[in-house]
């Protein structure tokens, strides 16, 4: 899972020309990335400014502050433990106390309980928002839809997602609660960070491990999209997304002073804000395992059946979040990208099904194809442990009208994605009476009619399908 590779990114900055690619470099709309999952990297924006031969000299190159950031306990085992040093203009401690962000923010959960969150095994559905006219901010367009466990434990997952069409103005967010997963289904998100810039679009997504600072700006204005955040561990990504592909940003920093500059701290689900006089984005160098990256999910490379049945969608995992108990996730991140279909006398969609897992379902673009309509690009579904789902009527009766001797069929233009957890989510109040939830959504499955004959044997299913209007 992790490449063992340790990337020089100095010797590649050297070798760098503008607009070509070169080895371990990634340049995308300008911006350069280090290529890379797991490896351990560094990154200067000044050259010299990393230290060499220990981590924490008396007097740092420049004058800077030497800074560690752990993503896992000190004592974890070497093939497990992430951390950075980030040298820094000023440290980050240099700030007046935290205090609770007024006005609250009211849609932010950590911890899921009775308070704020029920249970329902229902299929529920939601169609895709508005995008608000107000000004709003990734921060405030922040919500969280479901999810289970506690922050305070170390141990569950939240699904949020945001709308928002403002960038974020002389503040940055941290989250202490868990790691950030995000899906922006539209507007670019141009992420500043500690470690240095991401530029993520649609169709791609970025991590922000737990306690790294970062600012979102808008380029494109209103922007929507989903969050995963895990409140433990740590994401793994799968072969089928190759280490390469997942590229983290170059050191780059801001220098003097910024009055007010304020970092809003998630903690405990609860926002709170510092006062300090200088970007958090101050860091002239790094070097660690422990680094926000993104990935473009058009790199990964689906596999699929080349006979017979439908694939359990485990394959297409992206990033993987376990837990102790082997092969079962905290968090998958599955995605159903573009794809041929080949299989023989199968019906190829997704099959009906009872999960002991529980899906979380978004849609980047296109459609879905378990469902004709009524799941949008930016909508979300959720189907709880042991809840019932699958295709809607009208895919069930397009796919067996078509019958058998459909030949290979690629499916085009989408990219469906799922959070799968084996924790049961409880859903948010304000999300299960949005107004945007679908209250029709079984109807897509009532209309399915008992095709069952003593007459249709297995034989005459293989051969001919199931007769038309039997
Ligand atoms: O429910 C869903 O649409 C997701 C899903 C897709 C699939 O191909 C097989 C199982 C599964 O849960
Ligand atoms: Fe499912």
């Amino acid at each position: 899972m992790e490449s063992k590779v340790v990337l020089n990114e100095r010797s590649c900055h050297r070798h760098q020309e503008a607009g070509k690619k070169t080895d371990g470099c990634d340049l995308d709309g300008g911006l350069a990335y280090i290529s890379g999952f797991g490896n351990t990297l560094e990154s200067e924006a000044l050259a010299g400014a990393l230290p060499r031969g220990q981590n924490s000299p008396l007097v740092c190159p420049y004058g800077l502050y030497a800074e560690q950031l752990s993503g896992t306990s000190f004592t974890s085992p070497r093939k497990l433990n992430q951390r950075s040093w980030l040298y820094r203009i000023k440290p980050s401690v240099t700030h007046e106390p935290f205090k609770a962000r007024t006005p609250r923010h009211e849609r932010l959960v950590s911890e899921f309980d009775k308070s704020n969150s029920c249970t329902t095994p229902t299929q529920l559905r939601w169609r895709p928002v508005d995008v608000p006219n107000s000004p709003t901010d990734f921060v405030d367009g922040l919500y969280t839809v479901c999810g289970a466990g506690s922050s305070f434990l170390r141990h569950g997952f939240a699904v949020h997602m945001y709308a928002a069409n403002t960038s974020m103005d002389n503040c940055a967010f941290c989250n202490a609660d868990g790691d950030f997963l995000i899906v922006p289904q539209q507007g670019r998100l141009w992420i500043s960070t500690e470690c240095g810039k991401l530029q993520v679009s649609p169709g791609e997504i970025a991590v922000i491990p737990q306690g790294f600072r970062f600012a979102v700006a808008l380029p494109d204005g209103p922007s929507r999209g989903y969050v995963a955040e895990i409140l433990a561990p740590i994401f793994r990504a799968n072969g089928l997304a190759a280490p390469r592909d997942f590229v983290a940003p170059k050191a780059w920093f801001e220098e003097g002073s910024r009055p007010g500059y304020t970092i809003i701290q998630k903690f405990g689900g609860e926002l709170f804000t510092a006062i300090q006089d200088f970007s958090p984005f101050n860091v002239v160098a790094w070097h660690g395992n422990y680094v926000p990256y993104k990935y473009d999910l058009s790199k990964f490379c689906p596999y699929n059946t080349v006979l017979i049945d439908h694939s359990d969608p485990s394959i297409n995992t992206v990033l993987t979040a376990p837990t102790d108990k082997p092969g079962v996730a905290l968090l998958d991140f599955v995605i159903f990208p573009p794809r041929w279909l080949v299989a023989e006398h199968t019906f190829r969609p997704p099959y009906y099904h009872r999960n002991c897992m529980s899906e979380f379902m978004g849609l980047i673009y296109g459609g879905y194809e378990a469902k004709a309509d009524g799941f949008l690009p930016g909508g979300a579904s959720l189907h709880s442990c042991m809840t019932p789902h699958g295709p809607d009527t009208k895919t069930f009766e397009a796919t067996v009208e078509r019958g058998n001797e459909v030949g290979p069929l690629k499916i085009c233009n989408t990219m469906a994605f799922m959070f799968e957890s084996c924790l049961i989510p409880r859903i948010c109040t304000w999300a299960l009476e949005s107004p945007y939830m679908d209250h029709e959504y079984y109807q897509c499955w009532t209309g399915l009619r008992s095709h069952f004959s003593h007459e249709t044997t297995n034989r005459d299913c293989v051969e001919n399908g199931i007769q038309r209007g039997a």
